[in-house]
């Protein structure tokens, strides 16, 4: 197990700047998940700490040592680290037990000491009556757990884990989600863990990373990005965030202040120590705003599109103040109103966030 501490990381490709001043750190033991859409640079990163790639600034340590800057640049296999990758990369002409040995043969190890970590570790992920297959008849997620005793059986500080679930249906990923987080109780290795699926991110990860493009936006618990994104990026982004403008009309108290949007009045959660005043960014999340009651203010709305959720629906609406704004409640069956009709929403909660997009202000 190791902390692993990326200070400043830069990356170019000619002109484009694929990481670009990058800094987080994972604690021993910690789970950390790299989130972000296709292109935001998490593969650049993962090949930064594996060592595949050189760092053109900033540095990245492993435990104490440091392991990439400009001057400096360890090979991968002198890392101590564990890669499993979206592919699997098992070998297709050694049984399952003779990948899971491949690296500690290479590390000189031999029998029967390397037996008994190969059984220890095909043990840990739940196939110890396997051993003998090859990884042709296994199914998808039993090449991934073999992927993943194949990474554990060299007792890695890091292991770090590019995006391992995208190639697996469903009801496997689920089943593969509960795996990995066992495996990380028992083990307490410290995990990164590429993706660019939130659930998967939010359901696994001690704290999330979020990037985009080139940039590390948030780092933070998944329940501080749900219900505190930074800033207008990670909140439209993570959890289908609804981003609007709302002019405040309360100094915050206890990290709650009066806010006016789309013409209507709303308390909602701000930073404690945040000055506020005239206009700010509002988040709205789906389960924030309902249908008003009778005695209550809403704001008034024609619902576009109605989509069933299983037991729920989706409502799309749009609110008469706001043309280019679309509001979306879960509301419950029977469906409350139809396309078409005037519904009235109140906005129960929300939160204000604390800084306009970085990105915006460097644009
Ligand atoms: N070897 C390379 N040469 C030039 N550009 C590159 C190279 N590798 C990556 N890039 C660019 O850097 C950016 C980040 O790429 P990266 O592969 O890290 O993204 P990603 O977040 O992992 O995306 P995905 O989820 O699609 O794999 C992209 O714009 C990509 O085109």
């Amino acid at each position: 197990m190791a902390r692993l501490t990326i200070d400043r990381a830069q990356k170019r490709f000619g002109s484009y700047l694929a990481l670009d001043d990058v800094s987080l750190d994972v604690e021993d033991g910690e789970f950390l998940a790299v989130l972000g859409a296709s292109g935001c640079g998490k593969t650049t990163l993962l090949r930064q700490i594996a060592g595949f790639d050189k760092l053109d600034g900033g540095t990245i340590r492993i435990g104490d040592r440091l392991v990439s800057s400009a001057e400096t640049h360890i090979p991968p296999e002198h890392r101590k680290l564990g890669i499993v990758f979206q592919s699997y990369a098992l070998w297709p002409h050694m049984t399952v037990a003779e990948n899971v040995a491949y690296g500690l043969t290479v590390a000189g190890v031999r029998d029967p000491e390397r037996a008994r970590r190969v059984a220890a570790a095909l043990d840990l992920v739940g196939l110890n009556g396997f051993a003998e297959r090859r990884p042709g008849l296994l199914s998808g997620g039993q090449r991934q757990r073999v992927a993943l005793a194949r990474c554990l059986v060299t007792e890695p500080s890091l292991v770090l884990l590019d995006e391992p679930l995208a190639n697996l249906d469903v009801h496997l990923r689920a089943s593969m989600e509960d795996e990995f987080a066992r495996f990380h109780e028992r083990t307490g290795t410290t995990m990164v863990y590429i993706t660019h699926d939130q659930a998967e991110a939010m359901a696994l990860a001690d704290r999330i990373a979020v990037m985009d493009r080139g940039r590390l936006l948030q780092l933070a618990t998944p329940s501080a990005l749900y219900r505190e994104p930074a800033n207008t990026t990670v909140a439209s982004f993570i959890g289908e965030g609804m981003v609007l403008p709302a002019a405040v009309l309360s100094a915050p108290q206890a990290g709650r202040c009066r806010v006016s949007v789309l013409g209507v009045e709303a308390v909602v959660r701000c930073r404690p120590d945040q000055a506020l005043s005239g206009q700010a960014k509002l988040c709205l999340r789906a389960r924030d705003i309902g249908l008003a009651a009778a005695d209550q203010a809403g704001v008034s709305a024609a619902v576009e599109r109605l989509s069933y959720q299983g037991g729920f629906f989706r409502m799309e609406a749009r609110p008469s103040a706001g043309a280019d704004i679309v509001l979306h409640l879960d509301a419950a069956e029977p469906a409350p109103a139809q396309t078409g009709e005037a519904i009235r929403i109140a906005i129960n909660d929300g939160w204000i966030i604390p800084d306009s997009d970085p990105l915006d202000k460097a644009a």
